[in-house]
């Protein structure tokens, strides 16, 4: 079950607001979606998920089909229960992960033959398989099993030939994981993933096939894969505008904020990456005027926020009012730096925090830039502050 209602388009670019309707609740769009793999969106409570505004998640089959496994997924009735999310989930299929199990996994037309990770068991995933575990779970979006298409095979660009077989494989694929889909009467939306390289005549060969499925809606999948910056702008400005406007367009893996802001110029509704998550790990911090690398010994005595403007709860504590709008109660981007020195839990914890707002922040801003018919403007301003540096 979906229902997508496309609100407004920007005349000056494929940009569009949307609100999508799922079993789980509404998503207003475009939409930035946090990436919990293993069932948890590392290092952040759902409570402050809520408060930063998150509306949907993500969850992977491939991950939560070994561990914790389908019988005790289906005691809890699915995701929702076990990770005690009440609003929308879009689990992955599982084929990006099987793809970068590399030697470990045999690819064949039935399916993918691998040994588990964890414990080594011999396991096969299919189109039809892959379904079964998406339904176990009941996450209101489920994605069809597909072959991410590399970018490179043993060094060598991937060839068109290569892509089209690839391509056309996902397709058989995508057709099977709609009879498995309806088979099993799944109450959820199944969307199809555009595949074809890094070649703009097998994504439109792609799109077509998908397209003439009638499905709820459509990702690109494919990118944000180790390609150059360009090719992927390459795709983006070819594929998303190309997919049935009347129904959501999902960019898997990306990607930066730029790469946010271009991919919705380009008609693109939905997003996920682990950059938020993983960079703040890492002590990299997404801020208005660039990356922040918090163990840089500039910051060690230094009582700002990591970002002036940001109202979340590591920039601008309990009361969310800005530094720059004379607020004091957030931490220092000298505690910050300390928590990170001494490897202090808290530090992931506060970064992530401010990562993941800074994303959902930002696509507040472009939502709100859509309504006002100010998109164009938002879009220069955000390219201009995030070139500053900080
Ligand atoms: C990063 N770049 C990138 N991600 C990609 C993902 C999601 C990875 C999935 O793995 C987990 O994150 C690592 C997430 O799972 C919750 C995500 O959805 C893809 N998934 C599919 N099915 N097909 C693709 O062509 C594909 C391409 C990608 N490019």
């Amino acid at each position: 079950m979906l229902q997508f209602d496309l609100l407004t388009t920007d005349p000056a670019s494929h940009a569009r607001r949307g609100r999508l309707t799922l079993r789980h609740g509404q998503v207003q769009t475009p939409i930035f979606m946090p990436v919990g793999t293993h069932g948890s969106v590392k290092g952040v409570l759902p409570r402050s998920l809520h408060e930063m505004g998150a509306q949907i998640i993500l969850g992977n089959t491939f991950h939560l089909w070994l561990r914790p496994g389908l019988a005790v997924l289906q005691g809890f009735g699915g995701l929702h229960g076990f990770e005690k999310w009440n609003k929308p989930i879009l689990t992955d299929s599982g084929g990006f992960q099987v793809w970068s199990l590399g030697a470990l996994r045999t690819i064949t037309e039935e399916g993918v033959h691998f040994a588990s990770p964890v414990n080594g068991d011999k396991l096969f995933l299919s189109p039809e398989v892959s379904m079964q575990i998406q339904t176990t779970l009941d996450s209101d979006i489920v994605m069809q099993l597909d072959e991410c298409t590399p970018y490179e095979t043993r060094g060598q660009r991937t060839t068109e030939r290569a892509a089209c077989q690839s391509m056309q494989m996902s397709l058989r694929w995508a057709k099977r994981s709609q009879d498995e889909f309806q088979r099993l009467n799944n109450p959820n939306a199944l969307f199809g993933i555009v595949q074809g390289g890094m070649y703009e005549n097998l994504r439109a060969e792609s799109l077509a096939a998908l397209a003439a499925m009638d499905l709820p809606g459509y990702a690109i999948g494919g990118v944000s894969v180790g390609e150059p910056k360009d090719e992927m702008l390459r795709i983006m400005a070819h594929t998303p505008h190309r997919l049935p406007a009347h129904k959501p367009r999902y960019l898997m893996g990306v990607g930066t904020p730029e790469d946010l802001v271009e991919g919705v110029a380009q008609g693109v509704d939905m997003f996920d990456c682990v950059m938020p998550t993983r960079n703040a790990r890492n002590g990299t911090l997404f801020t208005r005027f660039g990356d922040l690398k918090i163990r840089n010994a500039r910051h060690k005595t230094d009582p700002q926020p990591l970002d002036g403007s940001c109202t979340c709860y590591t920039c601008a504590g309990p009361s969310g009012v800005a530094w720059d709008q004379g607020g004091r109660d957030g931490f220092s981007r000298a505690y910050l730096h300390h928590l990170e020195r001494c490897g202090e839990m808290l530090g992931p914890m506060l970064s992530t925090v401010h990562n993941l707002h800074y994303y959902l922040n930002l696509m507040r801003e472009i939502r709100q830039a859509l309504d006002a018919g100010e998109f164009t403007q938002l879009r220069a301003r955000l390219k201009a502050d995030r070139a500053r540096g900080v």
